[in-house]
């Protein structure tokens, strides 16, 4: 399988381009025809300049406006043709793409956009190059892949064949099952990009919102299994016209495309197991069974405040490290590791960040299995030095120097808490039994890096993003989670520097965890033993009250119980949800306590606005900035 991206995907000149794509393990680059002009060097320096780089020019395009025109337009069109040929062969690259016609005077007819396309096909021959059509959505005659493919039927020549886009497609809603009737050898070529499902004009949504296949809402997957049912065996290429990519980490775009790509590809295969793609086998998603740990890099006086708030949530000191200044902190299935080391990966988290999550441990079925998944998506594995008696725990790269580790019983990973820490059986707490979920604050360009991140990796599925207002901004929230809930995620990303997030963001200097919530089945219970053992909720104020009271009828006296704990109120169809807030801790980090009743689904982001308002509260009252 011959992999390429579309020089427009991703920012930089069009060296940084180069080295990105390459570094990235594509195959082969599409020239977008503004790339190449806008470079100062020679056709043939940039056809050397690729090859050097280990890359194929796949297809030079876009050729626009060629079909349909009136005399003397049309001999114009075929002349602009053969000076882009010149260019191709001095570049070397036998293919073009040609989109369907916008111009104004161009006619309509398949018989005679056929008759162009023989003709150019005839030209196009003679030097050894191929043409390619593709059916722009908002083409002026021809916006369906159908019609295409009718013209290049018609034009009936052998260098003439069609370019399919999922895009143009699946955004005009067009079933990709009809590509399956397509013979595999009269498609020239196949881009793929998917994009969120939002209400707009065609032409602007192609161009600002394309994303990454499995970032968007399209079935790209439906789309690739219809072309590779064709028995096509050309270049799979990303084209991607994002505004956020244009301006984002070229590496970084580079290589979410590549395992955008293999994700797609390996999908595929398992969805239609017939399908012949060229693809080394790779193992599958698993859904991850929970959160086994959650690690803290700190130090000194952060550590002890840690300590001290982790014992009023209920967790008890499990163990010490054996060769390590690292110590377990237990209650139910959750455990909470601090690291206070001065060299390796904790300490590396420390020096830039103070106290902060730097790693986190999964619960898998295979733990081995994930990271090879891993490291066929292109992430980069971990590894530190093994000390004596310790476990070679299988871990990899996460962004901005996060850190997952995964831990399976089948390899005995689990007994590291044993043989590790001498942990014995887990403390029973206050009542939290597992982490609900974790929330891990990025910058909103970050998002769906993220969110392909986890999602091309496990079985997880994403929901829809949602807005949660800051009273100094916007946040957006976006929920992965694995089928059965066992392992959530949200991911929030944060725009402005003056929202809870954002500062948070900007304090920590990176994406990582800002808030853990550690589930529990009777959250007034719970409330009442973590009181006595001196914690101290975030309060809430009597409007809040009001407004729930107005909203939603309770049973007598629910509502005087959750406002003398401060405890906040939502509810959908299924159920209802209770959560409860700490106090931030250094850095602005906190914990929350929650309760789902009868499977609510959600997070609670009605409250967040009310939440974050009284955590600013909280951070004046203290005299210190309102983070
Ligand atoms: O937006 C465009 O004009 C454009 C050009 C070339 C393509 O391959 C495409 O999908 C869109
Ligand atoms: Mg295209």
């Amino acid at each position: 399988m011959k992999t390429s991206i579309a020089t427009v995907s991703v920012s930089g000149s069009l060296v940084e381009k180069l080295e990105a794509i390459a570094a990235a393990g594509y195959d082969g680059i599409e020239i977008f025809e503004q790339d190449f002009i806008a470079f100062d060097g020679s056709p043939r320096d940039v056809g050397n300049m690729v090859r050097d780089h280990g890359l194929e020019i796949t297809l030079f395009q876009p050729f626009r406006d060629f079909e349909g025109l009136p005399e003397p337009l049309r001999a114009k069109a075929f002349d602009r043709a053969e000076r882009k040929f010149d260019l191709m062969q001095e570049l070397g690259t036998d293919l073009v793409l040609v989109c369907s016609s916008v111009h104004p005077a161009s006619l309509g007819g398949v018989d005679r956009a056929a008759a162009d396309f023989h003709e150019l096909g005839a030209r196009a021959a003679k030097r050894g190059l191929r043409i390619g059509y593709e059916a722009l959505a908002w083409g002026r005659h021809v916006n369906d892949h159908r019609d295409a493919w009718e013209i290049v039927r018609r034009a009936d020549h052998e260098s003439v064949g069609l370019i399919l886009d999922s895009f143009h497609t699946l955004a005009r809603k067009i079933d990709p099952e009809t590509i399956r009737r397509i013979p595999g050898d009269k498609i020239f070529f196949v881009q793929l990009a998917d994009a969120p499902a939002i209400e707009m004009d065609l032409l602007y949504w192609s161009r600002h919102f394309r994303n990454m296949p499995g970032e968007g809402d399209l079935d790209v997957t439906g789309f690739m299994r219809a072309v590779m049912a064709t028995g096509y065996g050309g270049p799979i290429s990303l084209e991607i016209f994002n505004d956020q990519f244009r301006g984002g980490s070229t590496k970084g775009v580079a290589r979410d495309g590549y395992r955008s790509l293999i994700a797609l590809m390996d999908d595929v295969r398992r969805a239609e197991p017939a399908l012949e793609v060229d693809l080394p086998p790779i193992p599958a998603r698993v859904a991850a069974d929970g959160v086994s740990f959650v690690e803290f890099a700190t130090r000194g006086d952060e550590a002890r405040a840690l300590e001290a708030l982790l014992q009023t949530l209920g967790f008890e000191r499990a163990g010490n490290h054996r060769n390590k200044a690292v110590t377990l902190w237990q209650q139910g299935g959750i455990r909470i590791v601090l690291n206070e080391e001065i060299t390796g990966h904790a300490a590396a988290a420390w020096n830039a960040r103070g106290t902060t999550v730097c790693d986190i441990g999964l619960a898998v079925s295979d733990a081995q299995a994930v990271v090879q998944r891993a490291e066929a998506l292109g992430t980069e594995p971990f590894s530190q030095p093994i000390g004596p008696g310790e476990l070679d725990i299988p871990a990899i790269r996460g962004f901005s120097g996060s850190v997952l580790h995964f831990i399976d019983e089948a390899s005995g990973l689990d007994r590291v808490w044993e043989l590790e820490f001498g942990a014995g059986a887990n403390p029973a707490g206050a009542g939290p039994t597992r982490i609900d979920h974790v929330a891990q604050t990025m910058s909103y360009e970050d998002m769906l890096s993220w969110t392909l991140f986890y999602t091309s990796l496990l079985d997880m599925k994403k929901t829809p993003m949602v807005d949660v207002f800051d009273p100094d901004g916007l946040v957006r929230s976006q929920v992965v989670e694995s089928p059965d809930g066992a392992l959530r995620v949200t991911l929030n990303g944060a725009d402005s520097r003056r929202t809870l997030a954002g500062r948070f963001l900007s304090e920590t200097f990176g994406a990582s965890v800002q808030h853990l919530a550690l589930a529990t089945d009777d959250i007034f219970a719970t409330l009442e033993t973590l009181a006595a053992r001196g914690f101290d909720p975030l309060p809430m104020p009597q409007n809040y009250y009001d407004d729930l009271a107005a909203r939603f009828d309770f049973p007598a006296g629910l509502i005087g119980r959750m406002q003398a704990a401060n405890v906040l109120y939502d509810r959908d169809e299924r159920g209802a949800f209770f959560q409860c807030y700490a106090r931030a801790v250094t850095g602005g980090l906190f914990f929350e306590i929650v309760q789902r009743d009868s499977g609510y689904t959600g997070f609670g982001a009605p409250n967040a606005p009310f939440r974050i308002a009284a955590q600013k509260r909280q951070g004046r009252a203290k005299g210190v900035p309102a983070r």
